[in-house]
C-alpha cells in the first residue's frame, strides 16, 4: 500500500520510520510519503492560508496549493497506470472512523491524507477532487484537534497494521476490540500473583475450551459494561 500525506508539518510523520510501520516500510509493504504543502505555495512567504469569506475568526487554507499538491500525486498515479487513490480528509465534520473503515481502507492500494490546519481547507478542494477520486471525510471522535496530522497518524496506524504481512502473527488481529463488534478480553501474564492479585484459575487450567468460553463471556460482559451501544437490543 502506498500512503501519501500532504501537510504543513511533514516532519511530524518521521515517527512512522520506527516500530511496526517502520519495519513494514523497510519490507516494502508500506510506501509512506509526506509532502510539504508549502512547496506548492509560490509566493515569497509560501502562504497557504487566507481570511475566510463571510468573516469569522481564524484563517482558511487556500485551494491553490492543495490543487497543485494533489494534482501531482494523482497525475503520477494515473501516469503509472495505477488505481485511482482515495483521498482521506481528517475532519471533525467527518463520519466516525471505525475499525470497519480501517479494514475497508486496508484493502486499497493507495491512500492520500490531506491534513488541514487553521479553520480547515477551502471546501472547493473536496468538491473538486470528488470529481476525480473517492473522497472520505473521517473523524477520530467527537472532539476537535488543532489539525489533521494526529488524526491521520492514528488512521495510518489503524489501517497500516491491517495490511497483510505488516503484523507478524495475523492471529493477534483476531478478537481485538471492535474487530467483531465486541471489546477484547482482559489479558494476563506471569507472575501468577502480583500485589495479592491472582490470575484467573481458568487461564491456568489447560482446558482450552473453558479458556475460550471464559474469554468470550469476558468480552460480552466488558462490552455490556463499557460500551452497551455496541451490543444489539437483545444483548445489552
Ligand atoms: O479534530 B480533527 O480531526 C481535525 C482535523 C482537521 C483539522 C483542521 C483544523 N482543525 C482540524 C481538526
Amino acid at each position: 500500500m502506498r500512503i501519501d500525506i500532504v501537510t504543513i508539518f511533514p516532519e511530524f510523520f518521521r515517527v512512522l520510520d520506527v516500530s511496526l510501520l517502520g519495519r513494514a516500510r523497510t519490507a516494502g509493504l508500506l510506501d509512506v510519503r509526506a509532502h510539504d504543502l508549502r512547496d506548492h505555495a509560490h509566493d515569497r512567504h509560501r502562504t497557504v492560508d487566507d481570511t475566510p469569506y463571510g468573516g469569522g475568526a481564524g484563517m482558511v487554507m487556500k485551494p491553490e496549493p492543495w490543487g497543485e499538491a494533489l494534482d501531482g500525486i494523482l497525475d503520477e498515479a494515473e501516469g503509472a497506470g495505477e488505481t485511482v487513490p482515495t483521498l482521506i480528509v481528517p475532519s471533525p465534520a467527518g463520519e466516525p472512523f471505525t475499525q470497519a473503515i480501517a479494514a475497508e481502507l486496508a484493502q486499497l492500494d493507495h491512500l492520500v491524507f490531506a491534513c488541514g490546519r487553521y479553520e480547515g481547507i477551502d471546501q472547493r478542494v473536496v468538491d473538486h477532487y470528488e470529481e476525480r477520486m473517492p473522497v472520505r471525510l473521517l473523524s477520530l471522535g467527537d472532539y476537535v484537534l488543532n489539525g489533521g496530522e494526529v488524526a491521520a497518524m492514528a488512521m495510518i496506524e489503524a489501517v497500516g497494521r491491517l495490511v497483510p504481512g505488516v503484523v507478524g502473527n495475523p492471529e493477534s488481529l483476531v478478537e481485538e476490540s471492535h474487530e467483531d463488534g465486541l471489546l477484547e478480553y482482559p489479558s494476563y501474564t506471569k507472575p501468577q500473583v502480583w500485589r495479592g492479585l491472582e490470575v484467573p484459575d481458568v487461564l491456568r487450567s489447560g482446558n482450552h475450551g473453558a479458556v475460550a468460553a471464559w474469554r468470550h463471556e469476558q468480552r460480552i460482559e466488558r462490552t455490556r459494561r463499557v460500551r452497551p451501544d455496541l451490543l444489539g437490543d437483545d444483548d445489552a
